[in-house]
C-alpha cells in the first residue's frame, strides 16, 4: 500500500473523472517525501494533512427511482430482508422517466465523489426487461466506465412463478442487448431468497455473460451461505461480493483464487446484520475489498468513509487494511491497476483528508474528513 502520508505530484493539467477516467491525462509522476520532489509547473501544499488515493467503490446500484425509508423504518422493529422490496423499485424505476434517473444518478455520483470517491461501478437490476435494463446501463455509461448488467437481480413480478423461464430471458435476447453497454455480468445468487435465483440459475447466468465478453461478479452469501461463493471462484469472478456467511469450503476456494471477497458493511448496518468475518478472510489471505453497495433497500449510503469507520469498528480491520481494501482491494475487484494507488503511472485520483493520518477516516465517524482533489492548473 503507498504510504497515505507521502506527497504525490501530479503531471499535467487535469479534472478527475468519476471512473477515474482523466479528463486530460493527468497521471502519477513521481511519489516521495516532499525534500526530495522534482521541480513542478505547480506546488499544492497540503499543509499536513494526508493524501490518500481516491476510493474505489466497485459495487454500486445508483440508477433508480423511489424510496424504501419505510421499509428500513419497518426492519428497524424487526422485519426481515429477503430481496422482495427490490420489486417496488423496479416499479418506480420502470415508470420514471430518462432525465429523472439521469439527474438522480448525477446527484449520487457527485455526493460520492465529495467523499473522496474516484472511481465508481454502477449495475443495473432495477429495470428487468429488455427496454429497462438497457436504459439503466445506457445512463451508468454515462458517468462511469464500470458499468454492470444485473439483469439477474430478482425474478421480477410477471415471472412470478417462472424463474427459469425470465434466466431464458436474460441469458437471451436481454443479454444481447444489454452487453453492448456493460462491462461486468453479475446475479444475485441465494437460494434461500424467494426472489433471488438459485446456484443453476447463476450459473446460466454467468456462463452466458461470459460468452458475451463480460467479466463476472456474483452476490453471494448475503442472507446464508450458499453456492454462490464457490461458483464465482470455478468461473473466474472478479469479485464475490458480500459473503456475509462463508463456510469453511467458501473461505478455501478463496484463499486459493483470484477473486476478491467485497464486503458491504453498510448492509449489515441497515439490515442490522451479524457483519462478515473480515479477520478470517484476512488471515487466510483472501484480497478484501470494501464498496458502500449504495442501493434504496439495503445500503443507502454513498459513504466510502462510514464503510472503512464500520469495518475497522465492526469487523476488525486495522485502519491501514480499511484503506487498502477501499482503495486497492476495490481496483482489484475492478481488475484495475491505474486507479486505487498513487504509484507512478497511476491516474492522480487523490482524496485530501482533513486530517493528519488515514486513521481519522474511522477514528472520527461521521465528520466530512474526505474530498477528491481536481487538479486545475
Ligand atoms: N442483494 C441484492 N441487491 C442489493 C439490494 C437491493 C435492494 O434491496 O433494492 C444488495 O446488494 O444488497
Ligand atoms: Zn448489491
Amino acid at each position: 500500500m503507498p504510504d497515505p502520508r507521502a506527497s504525490a505530484e501530479a503531471s499535467g493539467t487535469r479534472r478527475a473523472t468519476p471512473d477515474g477516467g482523466p479528463a486530460s491525462g493527468g497521471r502519477v509522476a513521481w511519489v516521495g517525501l516532499a525534500a526530495g520532489a522534482p521541480a513542478a509547473d505547480r506546488v499544492i501544499d497540503v499543509d499536513g494533512r494526508a493524501v490518500v488515493p481516491s476510493f474505489v467503490d466497485s459495487h454500486t446500484h445508483l440508477a433508480f427511482a423511489g424510496d424504501r425509508a419505510s421499509e428500513f423504518t419497518a426492519r428497524m422493529a424487526g422485519a426481515p430482508y429477503d430481496g422482495g422490496g427490490i420489486a417496488s423499485t423496479v416499479a418506480a424505476t420502470r415508470g420514471s422517466s430518462a432525465e429523472a434517473l439521469r439527474a438522480r444518478l448525477a446527484a449520487f455520483v457527485a455526493e460520492a465523489r465529495a467523499q473522496g470517491t474516484g472511481t465508481i461501478e454502477i449495475k443495473s437490476g432495477y429495470g428487468l426487461t429488455v427496454v429497462d435494463e438497457v436504459r439503466l446501463l445506457q445512463l451508468a455509461r454515462e458517468v462511469t466506465s464500470e458499468t454492470t448488467f444485473l439483469g439477474a437481480h430478482v425474478v421480477p413480478t410477471e415471472y412470478a412463478g417462472r424463474a427459469d423461464d425470465y434466466v431464458d430471458l436474460v441469458t437471451g435476447s436481454m443479454l444481447a442487448e444489454c452487453a453492448p453497454h456493460a462491462r461486468w455480468i453479475d446475479v444475485f445468487c441465494e437460494p434461500g431468497s424467494p426472489h433471488a435465483f438459485d446456484g443453476d440459475q447463476a450459473r446460466a447466468v454467468l456462463v452466458a455473460g461470459r460468452r458475451a465478453g463480460l467479466g463476472l461478479r456474483v452476490h453471494a452469501g448475503q442472507l446464508g451461505p450458499g453456492p454462490g461463493v464457490r461458483l464465482g471462484v470455478e468461473l473466474g469472478a472478479a469479485a464475490v461480493d458480500h459473503c456475509t456467511h462463508l463456510t469453511d469450503a467458501d473461505l478455501d476456494a478463496l484463499a486459493g483464487s483470484d477473486t476478491v471477497a467485497t464486503l458491504l458493511p453498510g448492509v449489515e448496518f441497515s439490515t442490522r446484520s451479524p457483519y462478515p468475518d473480515a479477520r478470517a478472510l484476512l488471515d487466510a489471505g483472501v484480497r478484501v475489498a470494501l464498496a458502500t453497495d449504495c442501493n434504496p433497500g439495503t445500503s443507502f449510503t454513498s459513504s466510502m468513509p462510514l464503510c472503512i469507520a464500520l469495518a475497522v469498528r465492526e469487523m476488525h480491520m486495522t485502519p491501514a487494511e480499511a484503506l487498502w481494501a477501499a482503495t486497492a482491494g476495490g481496483a482489484l475487484a475492478l481488475r484495475r491497476d491505474d486507479v486505487g494507488h498513487l504509484g507512478v503511472g497511476a491516474h492522480a485520483d487523490l482524496t485530501v483528508l482533513e486530517a493528519p493520518s488515514h486513521e481519522h477516516l474511522a477514528y472520527r465517524p461521521g465528520v466530512p474528513l474526505a474530498r477528491t482533489m481536481a487538479l486545475v492548473t
